[in-house]
């Protein structure tokens, strides 16, 4: 479903990306674990073609993010900090306003957003404008948004930062629910409990290298450790995690 080849990424004479390389399949949900600045948004703008890479390639259900960004954008959501929503405009209105970017009928697009109300209790959202929204009613909306035309791939790019409790289970839920043949969703995070809950497999990237990728055991095994949590160190630290 995701295949990364040798994917490098400098800003000026800093270098965010080393070489990474990494294939998931078409139906998990794919951790991306990593300290701050170890370059996961970095990852996940290339993904997403909102930054190309300097070297290296990658196709995202068969799409190449060189030769066919167009086609990347149609088979991907994205979730990240930087997006607002139209002040103005209420939940309903916002996602009607996308689902007609993406070729959807008016019909089409209230079946697919009562679909959406079912899973990710946008509720209230739909009928309030946006620049009324509290943290959680904003990322429901965003969250709905980039999967409203239904892509076999959805990229959350630490989604569940700044949400309470309540909009936290919810987006974790929806994780949970929507897994589906043919279907990749990666979960960015420094949250080893959100890992833990949603992912089949996880990558730790680490100052811009991939340190090590594999389920939540093989990691275990392979670092000797007890928790994902020293798991990670023990990758990330290593002095460290020797020393304790
Ligand atoms: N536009 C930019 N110009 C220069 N350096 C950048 C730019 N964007 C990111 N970086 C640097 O690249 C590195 C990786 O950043 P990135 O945002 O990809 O990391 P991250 O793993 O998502 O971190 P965080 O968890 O803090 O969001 C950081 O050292 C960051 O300072």
């Amino acid at each position: 479903m995701l295949e990364l080849r040798d994917i490098t990424k400098t800003y000026g004479t800093f270098t965010a990306l080393r070489g990474v390389t990494l294939q998931t399949g078409g139906n998990e949900v794919f951790g991306l674990l990593g300290p701050n600045g170890a370059g996961k948004t970095t990852l996940l703008r290339i993904l997403a073609t909102l930054l190309r890479p300097d070297q290296g390639t990658a196709l995202l259900a068969g799409r190449d993010i060189h030769s066919d960004p167009e086609g990347v954008r149609r088979v991907v959501g994205v979730v990240n900090g930087g997006m607002g929503l139209p002040a103005r405009l209420t939940g309903q209105e916002i996602l009607r306003s996308f689902a007609v970017l993406y070729g959807m009928t008016r019909t089409q697009a209230d079946a697919r957003i009562a679909e959406l109300d079912q899973h990710l209790e946008l509720g209230r959202t739909l009928g309030t404008r946006a620049g009324e929204y509290s943290t959680g009613m904003k990322q429901k909306v965003v969250i709905a948004r980039a999967v409203i035309h239904d892509p076999p791939v959805l990229i959350l790019d630490e989604a569940a930062s700044g949400l309470d409790i309540f909009a936290r289970r919810t987006l974790l839920d929806f994780v949970q629910a929507t897994r589906a043949p043919g279907r990749l969703t990666i979960y960015s995070t420094h949250v080893m409990s959100e890992v833990e809950e949603v992912c089949d497999r996880v990558a730790v990237l680490h100052e811009g290298a991939l340190l090590a990728t594999g389920t939540i055991p093989e990691l275990l095994s392979r670092t000797g450790e007890r928790t994902l949590e020293r798991a990670f160190f023990a990758l990330v630290r290593p002095e460290v995690a020797h020393a304790g």
